[in-house]
């Protein structure tokens, strides 16, 4: 069980990998978009350097046609670094890279996942990692749950060595569901992982617990208590 990022706000990746288990980073254009037109590739090579070569670091490919996409994930290569993780949509033309790519032994993650069927064509492209969008699957009505559930069961049975990354979350219990449903990884913005610490239970009992030690203790800190 693994939880990345989904940012581009280098300041959001420094402080968080250092406070909590990240694994790594994701990003798609949508969410580059939210830092301004940073230059691309000295941003994702600056969170690189953040969370290091062992992090896998998952950049998304921009454009609509095979072609295209193949010249996108050699720029990312060339410009960044061939350890980097592709993210590929999973439509028609998306489903030839991520064939090319695998033979190329690149490291792919199939992205824009609302479904299983998606899903199966993606595992059997071979596929590092399969991206169910968990929230937009909510908002459609579709059970996302069921669907991790689904795709954890057939790469269970088949022995795939594919990862499901669920993405797309909008609340932390949605983030319980994916992992519960069989998700291996979730990557998740900095303000829903915040949120997980940020609930009144926590954050009163902890208080509590600050203020019967200043009453026992006078104020004092723990470290300035005599031998
Ligand atoms: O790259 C995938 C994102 O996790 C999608 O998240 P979103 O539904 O918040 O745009």
């Amino acid at each position: 069980m693994k939880y990345l990022l989904d940012t581009a706000n280098l300041d959001e990746i420094r402080e968080l990998s250092e406070y909590l288990p990240i694994a790594g980073v994701t990003s798609n254009p949508t969410i580059v978009k939210r830092e301004g037109a940073v230059p691309f590739f000295a941003h994702m090579r600056e969170i690189r350097t953040i969370i290091g070569s062992l992090r896998p670091l998952h950049i998304q490919v921009t454009a609509r046609n095979y072609d295209g996409m193949m010249r996108d994930a050699e720029a990312v290569f060339r410009h960044v670094d061939e350890k980097v993780f592709i993210k590929v949509p999973v439509d028609f033309a998306g489903v030839k890279v991520i064939k090319a790519l695998k033979r190329q032994g690149a490291n792919v993650t199939a992205t824009a996942v609302y479904g299983m069927d998606q899903a199966f064509i993606a595992l059997e492209a071979g596929a590092d990692c399969i991206a169910p969008y968990f929230n937009r699957m909510e908002a459609l009505g579709v059970d996302a749950a069921n669907v991790i559930g689904s795709i954890a069961g057939i790469i269970n049975h088949y022995g795939y060595e594919t990862e499901i990354l669920a993405a797309s979350f909008k609340q932390p219990a949605q983030i319980d569901r994916a992992i519960l449903a069989g998700a291996h990884s979730v990557t998740v913005s900095p303000n829903i992982l915040r949120e997980i610490f940020a609930k009144k239970v926590v954050t009163d009992a902890i208080q509590v617990f600050a203020d019967d030690w200043s009453d026992l203790y006078g104020g004092k800190m723990l470290t300035e208590l005599d031998e």
